[in-house]
């Protein structure tokens, strides 16, 4: 294959770093779900809620070296299994699963590679930026960062990438690399981790039969060297199948196969099961029995079975017949091979220390500054947009064209401005902010998963990134509004007008911030958003100057109601006049509106700000650290 052949074969390849075998086991798995039911709750909740039987009594034993494969018929639970089995099933779940006989740990985690079904990948990323981000992230400090592209660059050709590697990888509303590929991009970037485990549902869906080929024959390479590798795989062809060392075979959660993949034929073939026509892909043969579909013929010598009036009348009774033949043919050997591998265990004693294990791979500094040029480079499409570039501009332009030269004549246009400029800036960053984090989340959920970074690193790089983007747009609004409207032509009054108006967007995009982790729904968090912006507009002091006291009070939670009143009170001073009648000059501090605000003790206002700066990012945070998984 040219793509292999590209590769330099002295080159280090993290893949060949040595790794700590692991050795899984899972005794009698078995998970439930409660079923939601569609009926109104309100009469019906003292009834118990409708249950489902996901994984019924599922045992298994993979050593290092061995690539077991889950097949099934699709619903009969293979994803969940393997979900499992990575220690991401939310629920409890019955059983015992063990990694060289300990519990799931957050060590093993970081030692574990997971492939999940759907890709989740950062749309705007290359494939070669994706895989690079990756390395850097999950590969040892003793690496430098150009022997981590190295690596995410062997990957990339070992799943014949080449081609597509400067291509973004795409998403559901624009489209990039092929399906088959993106696959390939999420299977490189759990082989970056050089994982001691390696689980995998559907590697192969989406892709031609000889890439799919290649597929797993870098996965049985990957388990040669070492690896414990469990995948799911929906339809394998005869090839593929004589690749696999182990089966499980499940048929609606129960299984009815799990042991080696070689002698399958063999042991159906022993309770009465043989397939019609000599040159059947087992893979088919099974999908076929855990259907509860049976072959046509059935071998007459199995005399025990002949009691049954007819096995094959229909599919349950057959796949009954299956399960109680797993139960008595395999599960007790089973169950004794996994009771004894234990023993050996305990008999060699306790397991090498983990403490060093247990830490991350890379510093938090690193994690930082990788995570922030991720998210630069993966928001530069959206942030720096045309489309919101040309929002603010026009809006700008259009406001300085209405408050053309407005001057303290119009005292009243111009606190008008002013109050314009803190609701803008405080709806525009809101609304923005919103959407980071529903967007993010299966990203995060997935990274985070697998021990990838800290929340914090993640969190700050997120907060840092959005700085120069969020802080760009406002200041060119305000030095084209200002300008044009009219505003004190001084220059510290210009520029503490911006600085309130920037810290005003950032406490606004924090609000956003807290909406989105909190909520996790784009939708709801902008409607709350909405309503909220409507009553900070409403009780900000500009509308209503005589709001009845009982809800007088609502201002005081209103960031823009602060940012009004040090927008107010820099512009004016306070011996400041106006002209408040023909050829009669009136205090600006007792025009109606600005003596209504009170422009006294500024310094609260900034408090309240600062505070409500801290205290929704604060809330996101601990929102965002409640919603990941343990
Ligand atoms: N959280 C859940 N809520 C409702 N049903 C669920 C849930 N989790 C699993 N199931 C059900 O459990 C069954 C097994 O699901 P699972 O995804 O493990 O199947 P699968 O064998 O991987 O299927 P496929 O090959 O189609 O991906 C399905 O019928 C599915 O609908």
């Amino acid at each position: 294959m040219p793509d292999r052949q590209e590769a330099n074969p002295v080159r280090f390849s993290v893949l060949r770093e040595s790794l700590r075998p692991v050795t899984l086991k899972f005794k009698d798995v078995a998970y439930t779900i409660k079923l939601r039911t569609t009926e109104g709750s309100c009469f019906s909740s003292s009834e118990p809620k409708p249950t489902r039987t996901v994984l019924n009594g599922v045992s298994g034993i993979v050593r290092p070296g061995e690539l077991l494969v889950m097949l099934g018929p699709s619903g009969s639970g293979k994803t969940t299994l393997l979900t499992a089995v990575a220690g991401r099933l939310p629920g409890k779940i019955s059983g015992t699963i063990t990694y060289n006989g300990q519990p799931f740990s957050s060590s093993m985690k970081r030692k574990t590679g997971f492939v999940s079904q759907d890709d989740v990948l950062y749309p705007h990323l290359t494939v070669l930026e994706t895989l690079s981000f990756a390395a850097l992230l999950r590969l040892p400090k003793k690496l430098t960062t150009r022997e981590k592209v190295e690596q995410a660059e062997m990957i990339i050709m070992e799943l014949g990438l080449t081609r597509c590697r400067n291509s973004m990888v795409g998403g559901p509303l624009f489209r990039g690399v092929s399906g088959g590929e993106r696959r390939r991009v999420s299977i490189g970037q759990e082989m970056l981790v050089n994982p001691s485990l390696l689980l995998l549902d559907e590697p192969t869906s989406g892709l031609d039969s000889t890439t799919a080929q290649r597929v797993v024959a870098t996965l049985q390479g990957l388990a040669r060297g070492g690896r414990t590798v469990i995948t799911t795989i929906h339809q394998p062809s005869s090839r593929l199948y004589m690749m696999f060392d182990k089966v499980v075979v499940l048929s609606e959660g129960c299984p009815i196969y799990s042991g080696s993949a070689g002698p399958v034929m063999e042991y159906f073939g022993s309770i009465g099961y043989v397939p019609g026509f000599n040159f059947m892909n087992p893979a088919d043969f099974l999908l076929d029995l855990a259907n509860g579909v049976a072959p046509d013929i059935k071998q007459d010598d199995q005399q025990e079975f002949q009691s049954r009036s007819d096995p094959h009348d229909d599919e349950n009774s057959t796949k009954q017949y299956l399960i109680s033949s797993y139960r008595k043919n395999i599960y007790p050997a089973l169950k004794d091979e996994i009771n004894r591998d234990q023993t050996v265990r305990s008999a060699a004693g306790p397991s090498p220390s983990r403490s060093c294990e247990n830490q991350w791979t890379t510093s938090w500094w690193t994690q930082f500054k990788v995570l922030l040029k991720r998210g630069l480079k993966e928001r530069k499409h959206e942030s720096y947009s045309g489309l919101r570039i040309f929002q603010v501009m026009s809006v700008s332009i259009l406001s300085g064209l209405l408050w053309w030269h407005s001057d303290t004549s119009h005292i009243q246009d111009q606190v008008g401005l002013l109050f314009f400029f803190s609701i803008f800036w405080g709806f525009f960053p809101l609304f923005n902010a919103i959407f980071a984090f529903p967007q993010e989340r299966p990203m995060l959920i997935r990274e985070r998963s697998s021990g990838m970074y800290h929340l914090s690193s993640y969190y700050f790089a997120r907060m840092a990134g959005d700085l120069p983007m969020e802080l760009v747009l406002p200041t060119i609004f305000v030095t084209v509004t200002y300008w044009m409207g009219g505003l004190k032509p001084s220059i510290v009054t210009f520029a503490l007008t911006l600085m309130i108006i920037l810290f005003n967007v950032l406490v606004s995009q924090g609000l956003g911030l807290a909406l989105g982790a909190i909520l996790m729904d784009v939708k709801q968090a902008t409607t709350l958003a909405s309503v909220t912006m409507l009553v900070f507009l409403l009780a900000g002091g500009y509308y209503i100057q005589h709001i009845p006291a009982f809800i007088a009070w609502l201002k005081y939670i209103s960031f823009s109601h602060y940012c009004y009143k040090l927008l107010v009170g820099v512009q004016y001073s306070e011996n400041e006049l106006y002209e408040c009648g023909l050829g009669v000059h009136c205090r600006v501090l007792d025009f109606p509106a600005i003596k209504y605000l009170g422009i006294d003790n500024m310094g609260w206002d900034v408090a309240a700000l600062a505070a409500m700066f801290v205290g929704y990012r604060v809330l996101a945070y601990v929102a965002l650290r409640m919603g990941q998984p343990h």
